[in-house]
């Protein structure tokens, strides 16, 4: 049988010494699109970066993209965000390069040596989000959509198993937001796994798909009308 890209059980999510989540069971399989809710403060982000091992798993059992958080070491944080694409609320551009060359730094610092080769999968990516025609602009002269849309971009660039996205639609109005959505869910037709947090309850109503719930610290599985 395949395994699944996330695999969590009895997982319990810490801030230092402070428990934000606890008895967390969980499976993603390959292709799904799961949305992570919760109010501000509820544990949605502690959650993410526990996934991307910005928090340490101290307790309970937890896979990754094929790797075990629990056992992993500093060294093989870098091997684990190759297999995973993550997008923040703040897009998290470099300020001081264009857009091709803020794809190209990440391209050069996971290990791609061929320019003709990066300029191609930079190419690729940025086509996929609709934004090839904006390689030489930079951050600053894009809107906010388009800057989440380069920075899904950059998250496609090593072909992740799992997109993590944290609240990817939080700085965007309604009508942008439904458009980087678009991209997230075309993203996901191509077979990407995509787990995203937010509270943008609109987005869960127009794009119905599973979703998880963060509240009184634990994280469980919501049905749609009771969203
Ligand atoms: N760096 C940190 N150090 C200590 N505690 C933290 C830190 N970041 C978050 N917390 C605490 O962990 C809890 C969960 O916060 P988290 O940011 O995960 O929630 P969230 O659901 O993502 O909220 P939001 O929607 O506002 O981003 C909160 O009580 C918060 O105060």
């Amino acid at each position: 049988m395949e395994e699944p890209v996330l695999t969590l059980k009895e997982v319990a999510v810490y801030q230092k010494e402070n428990l934000v989540l606890k008895d967390i069971n969980l499976e993603v399989m390959n292709g799904e699109f799961v949305y992570l809710i919760g109010k501000t403060g509820s544990g949605k982000s502690s959650f993410m970066k526990t996934l991307y091992a910005d928090l340490p798993l101290k307790q309970g059992h937890g896979r990754v993209v094929g790797f075990n958080l629990k056992t992993m070491e500093e060294k093989d944080i870098p091997y684990l965000r190759r297999k995973l694409g993550v997008v923040f609320q703040d897009f998290k551009l470099l300020p001081d390069r264009n857009i091709q060359k803020n794809l190209l730094f990440v391209l050069k610092a996971t290990g791609w040596k061929d320019p003709v080769l990066m300029n191609a999968r930079i190419e690729e990516v940025l086509e996929k989000v609709g934004m090839k025609t904006k390689g030489f602009k930079f951050p600053h002269e894009l809107s906010g959509g388009e800057q989440q849309r380069v920075a899904i971009a950059r998250a496609l660039l090593n072909d992740p198993e799992l997109i993590l996205a944290d609240e990817p639609t939080g700085n965007l109005d309604p009508q942008t937001s439904v458009e980087v959505m678009k991209v997230l869910q075309e993203i996901n037709k191509t077979g990407r796994t995509i787990l995203m947090a937010t509270h943008d309850y609109a987005l869960i109503l127009k794009y119905p798909s599973k979703t998880l719930k963060c509240d009184g610290s634990k994280v469980f599985e919501v049905v749609q009308k009771a969203v």
